[in-house]
């Protein structure tokens, strides 16, 4: 039985390489920030501005363990679902964690382009984003570093890049 977590940072290309890496092992992907907005039928911005992000997190470990009870998936996680909790010992415990690394200049090269989406990043200047980015890695390394496999994750541009990507991490897990 396979049960795979994906964590990173925003933009680190969970989703992307999740979403590849499931087709090609042939098993099913599901993405914890989609799940949750198709269960409660709103969008992740709006689930955190109803709820505060604390409300938001609450909801979001309870999603966790939900998935995490599926057989033979790849699941990606939110950004910041390993760093609440004991979510990083539920996805330890349960499965085989993956942090997906990626160098901060990359994650402000992708995010700076799709931060609309990002409740956390909404309304940032471009000349904050950098720093901001730079700080949240800081402070989530404690939680991000438990994973079981650091991958990294800088070269996800194309469909080229993807694919050679989604080969070194089944090398790297041994499937
Ligand atoms: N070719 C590309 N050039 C630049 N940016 C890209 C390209 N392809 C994807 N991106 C961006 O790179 C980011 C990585 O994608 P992805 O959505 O998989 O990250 P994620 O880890 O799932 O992030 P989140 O935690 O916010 O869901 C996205 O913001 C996407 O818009
Ligand atoms: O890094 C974060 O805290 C987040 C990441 C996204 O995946 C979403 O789960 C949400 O926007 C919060
Ligand atoms: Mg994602």
């Amino acid at each position: 039985m396979i049960r795979i977590f994906l964590t990173g940072y925003m933009g680190a290309g969970k989703t992307t390489l999740g979403k590849a890496f499931a087709r090609k092992l042939n098993i099913p992907f599901v993405d914890l920030d989609w799940y949750m907005e198709e269960r409660f039928h709103k969008t992740v911005g709006e689930l955190f501005s109803e709820r505060g992000e604390a409300g938001f997190r609450e909801l979001e470990r309870s999603m966790l363990h939900e998935v995490g009870a599926f057989e033979n998936v790849i699941i990606s996680t939110g950004g910041g679902a390993p760093c609440f909790f004991d979510n990083m010992e539920f996805m330890n415990q349960n499965g085989i964690t993956v942090f997906l690394d990626v160098d901060p200049e990359v994650l402000f090269r992708r995010l700076r382009i799709a931060k609309q989406q990002r409740p956390i990043l909404q309304g940032k200047e471009d000349s904050e984003l950098k720093d901001f980015i730079v700080q949240a890695l800081e402070k989530r390394a404690p939680f991000y570093s438990q994973a079981q496999f650091i991958f990294c994750g800088d070269e996800l541009e194309d469909r080229w890049q993807i694919e050679k990507s989604v080969d070194k991490l089944r090398e790297l897990l041994n499937l």
